[in-house]
């Protein structure tokens, strides 16, 4: 809503509406960096390594993205860095719509800020505001369609056929998807995608409360995109160790060592892709 009085028209956090902020907030207006460090020239905590990479808001660049009308993309983790997946944030602007992604690509778009309003061929129109997500099966028609603004965070793989299997349209939001068992583990997990065969990847929201830690010191051949939506804490990566906020992403090659230790006095929560139920061969 927009205030009558202001001539500011950036939204104003103060310790008092902390508590009726938009949820994901700090990812689409995020704190860029600890005061005294703010507008330093050339200062980023961006990293680009051969196995990591870690991207900070102040990092991001935006381009119009191809086939979408009105609309930046940022385009974050791309094959380029050693993936097999693109992740990116599409800034859908007033009267925007998406493309399709090439031939025998999925995709997943998850909603970070604003609602857009996805339309395919069989079932009829589905809203989807901030938290929800929509898994699309490869060359499935859709479209996401926007009339104010949106701010999508979308992965995007070729799809990896098994047997006969083949995936389906899937529309969820994170609220909706059950706690999972995590043994050894403390963190609350839920899954937006099924667990079966079919399903190449997929995507786990990760919670911890300041202090709890990952437990196992992972080191796995699957790949990660990450965004952290909430909260701050430190990313180990190989022998890195990277103090990390709300709006920040990481990359994670196979068998990068990895482990998370949530800090600050709010939660941390994460959406991670994960390249899942295939054999490495
Ligand atoms: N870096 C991570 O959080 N990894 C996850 N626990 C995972 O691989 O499932
Ligand atoms: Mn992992």
């Amino acid at each position: 809503s927009k205030s009558d009085d202001g001539f500011c028209s950036a939204p104003s956090i103060t310790e008092s509406d902390e508590n009726s902020k938009p949820i994901y907030g700090k990812v689409t207006n995020p704190t860029l960096s600890p005061s005294h460090l703010q507008d330093l020239p050339g200062f980023t905590r961006s990293v680009y390594k051969q196995d990591h990479a870690l991207i900070t808001p102040e990092s991001h660049v935006y381009s119009p993205l191809p086939d979408w009308t009105n609309t930046l993309g940022a385009y974050l983790i791309t094959p380029a860095m050693g993936s097999h997946f693109v992740m990116y944030f599409a800034k859908m602007k007033e009267m925007s719509s998406s493309g399709l992604p090439p031939q025998d690509i999925e995709r997943l778009v998850f909603v970070v800020e604003g609602a857009v309003t996805l339309t395919n061929t069989s079932s009829s129109s589905r809203k989807l505001t901030v938290d929800s997500y929509a898994y699309l099966p490869p060359n499935f028609y859709h479209s996401l369609d926007c009339v104010e603004s949106a701010t999508l965070v979308v992965f995007e793989r070729r799809y990896d056929h098994l047997g006969s299997h083949t995936t389906e349209l899937i529309v969820g939001s994170t609220d909706k998807q059950p706690l999972l068992e995590t043994p050894g583990e403390v963190f609350e997990l839920r899954k937006l995608l099924p667990v079966s065969l079919a399903y190449d990847f997929n995507i786990h929201i990760m919670d911890f409360q300041p202090g709890e830690f990952l437990n196992v010191k992972e080191v796995h051949y699957n790949q990660h995109g990450l965004l952290l939506l909430e909260g701050q804490g430190i990313y180990r990566l190989g022998d890195n160790w990277y103090p990390v906020q709300a709006g920040d992403v990481i990359w994670m090659a196979p068998f990068v060592p990895q482990w998370y230790a949530a800090l600050g006095k709010t939660r941390s929560r994460y959406l991670l892709y994960k390249d899942v139920n295939r054999n490495p061969l």
